[in-house]
Order: structure tokens, then C-alpha cells, then sequence
């Protein structure tokens, strides 16, 4: 992987959804290998920044590049998973039945290595024979994972994965992400719990469809003068649009690749 190449490039992004203009002119490169945290309160336009760089957002205007293609484009669908806030999942099969289906559509028959490599990497081997319906919370979330997973993308975009789970559950998710970005996969991660940024390495701080900082965690830090994440983050959205710490960092020169 070279250094600091660009996974995801987003120009001019400006989307609005119904009569509500969501993202307005974005800008942001996502470095490739990284795991990069989108942050911000609810309806700042996580969701939807996420959907425009899958490619499944209709944008009003500007261009989504991911691993040099057009978001969307045919020859990204193995390349890039997307785990959607909700897990996607069917309760009456089990958590094996499950992942081999999307094995199935997405890698064909014979897929049985990487079924098994899929629950393996989520830590649901004593789970696998048992009915969706009857896992807890944190464990439907890593079937979801798992399924996102099987195509070992090169870019996955993870969509509030850790809500509504314990502090433990939530460290372990954590690790497994660390975990799936040194194998060189690109992460975006959404949260609005802002503690979640010190696993990230890049930060992307969204707020009425805005960026308001980008930059790594402990530049947030050193930018506010503050030591805790969430009183960075409340410093940085309670401030005047366009007082603020400069939107976007270094990152944005590199090349696509
Ligand atoms: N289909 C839609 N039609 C109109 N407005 C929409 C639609 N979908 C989302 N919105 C609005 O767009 C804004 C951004 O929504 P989005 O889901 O991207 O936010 P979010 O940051 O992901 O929020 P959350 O953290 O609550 O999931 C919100 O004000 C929301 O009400």
C-alpha cells in the first residue's frame, strides 16, 4: 500500500433530501488503510455522506471517487462493504445459514472457506448454529460484520456499529476493526459518541451537513485545548459556522489510487 494514498475522494459534494439540503459542498479525502471516524450529532449527515461515497445516494451535485472509480460503479461492488446501522439479517436462519447466504450471491458456490474465515473473524464460532432471532444485540451486529466481510472488501463503511452496545463489546468491536484496517482494508466508521475517536486515526467532524474539523485525534485535542473528546466536540459545534479550526488537513493533496 503506498503511503497516504486515497482510498476516497468527495468533491463539491452537495446533496439534499426531500426539501432539506443535507451535505453542503464537501470536500474530504479518506486515506487508504485507515480507519477514519465520522462523527457528529444526529441528522448532521453521517448516513448520508456514507450513502453518497457508496454510490447510493442521489447527490444534487459534485463527484464521489472511490479506489479511483465513480461511487457505485459495477466493478466496486466486491471492493467496497457497507454495514448498515439496522443489522441486515434474517432471524429464522442461524448466524452460519445467514453468512452462507450472502456467500452464496456474493462469491458463488465454494465459498466455504471464506464462510468459515468470516465467522472466525468476528468470534461467533460457538454461535454459528444458532437461530439470528435468539442473539443478543452486539452478536446480530457481527453477523452483519461477517457478511460485510466476505468478500474481504478493500474499503468497508460501517455505519454506527457500536449503538446500543456495552463498554466491553463496544472495546472488542474496536479491536476488530484495528484489527481489519492492518490487513490494509479503509474503514469509515460513523458514531456519535465522540470517546469512539480515540480508535480512529483520522477524524471527520460533520455538523449541519458540514465539516467542521479533519484532522487526527489528538489534533482535535490540541486544536480546542482540551483533553476530553467529547468537550472538543462540543467546543467545536457549539462555535459560529466558519470561526472554527480549519476544515480539512493535509490529506487532501494525495493522489487517487
Ligand atoms: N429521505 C429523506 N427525506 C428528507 N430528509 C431526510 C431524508 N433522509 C434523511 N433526511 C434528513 O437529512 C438529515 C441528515 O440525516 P442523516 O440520516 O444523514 O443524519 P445522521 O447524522 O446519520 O443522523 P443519525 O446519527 O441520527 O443517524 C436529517 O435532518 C434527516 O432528517
Amino acid at each position: 500500500m503506498t503511503k497516504n494514498a486515497v482510498a476516497i475522494r468527495a468533491e463539491r459534494l452537495t446533496v439534499t433530501r426531500g426539501s432539506h439540503r443535507v451535505l453542503h459542498d464537501i470536500d474530504l479525502t479518506v486515506t487508504r488503510g485507515a480507519i477514519t471516524g465520522l462523527l457528529g450529532p444526529s441528522g448532521s449527515g453521517k448516513t448520508t455522506l456514507m450513502r453518497s461515497l457508496l454510490g447510493v445516494q442521489i447527490i444534487e451535485s459534485g463527484t464521489v471517487t472511490v479506489l479511483g472509480k465513480p461511487a457505485g460503479d459495477p466493478a466496486l461492488r466486491r471492493r467496497v462493504g457497507y454495514v448498515t446501522q439496522a443489522p441486515s439479517i434474517y432471524p429464522d436462519l442461524t448466524v452460519r445459514e445467514n453468512i452462507a447466504y450472502f456467500a452464496r450471491i456474493l462469491l458463488g458456490r465454494g465459498a466455504r472457506g471464506a464462510i468459515d474465515e468470516a465467522i472466525a473473524t468476528v468470534g461467533l464460532e460457538a454461535q454459528a448454529g444458532q437461530l439470528a432471532a435468539t442473539l443478543s444485540g452486539g452478536q446480530a451486529s457481527r453477523v452483519s460484520l461477517a457478511t460485510a466481510l466476505l468478500g474481504a472488501p478493500d474499503v468497508l463503511v460501517l455505519d454506527e456499529p457500536t449503538v446500543g452496545l456495552d463498554p466491553v463489546l463496544r472495546a472488542s468491536l474496536w479491536d476488530l476493526f484495528t484489527q481489519i484496517a492492518a490487513r490494509g482494508c479503509t474503514l469509515i466508521v460513523s458514531s456519535h459518541v465522540m470517546d469512539e475517536a480515540a480508535h480512529c486515526d483520522d477524524l471527520v467532524l460533520l455538523r449541519q451537513g458540514k465539516i467542521v474539523f479533519r484532522d487526527n485525534p489528538s489534533a482535535l485535542l490540541a486544536a480546542t485545548g482540551l483533553t476530553s473528546y467529547d468537550d472538543a466536540f462540543l467546543a467545536l459545534v457549539t462555535r459560529e459556522p466558519g470561526s472554527g479550526t480549519r476544515p480539512t488537513s493535509s490529506h487532501d493533496k494525495d493522489t487517487d489510487r
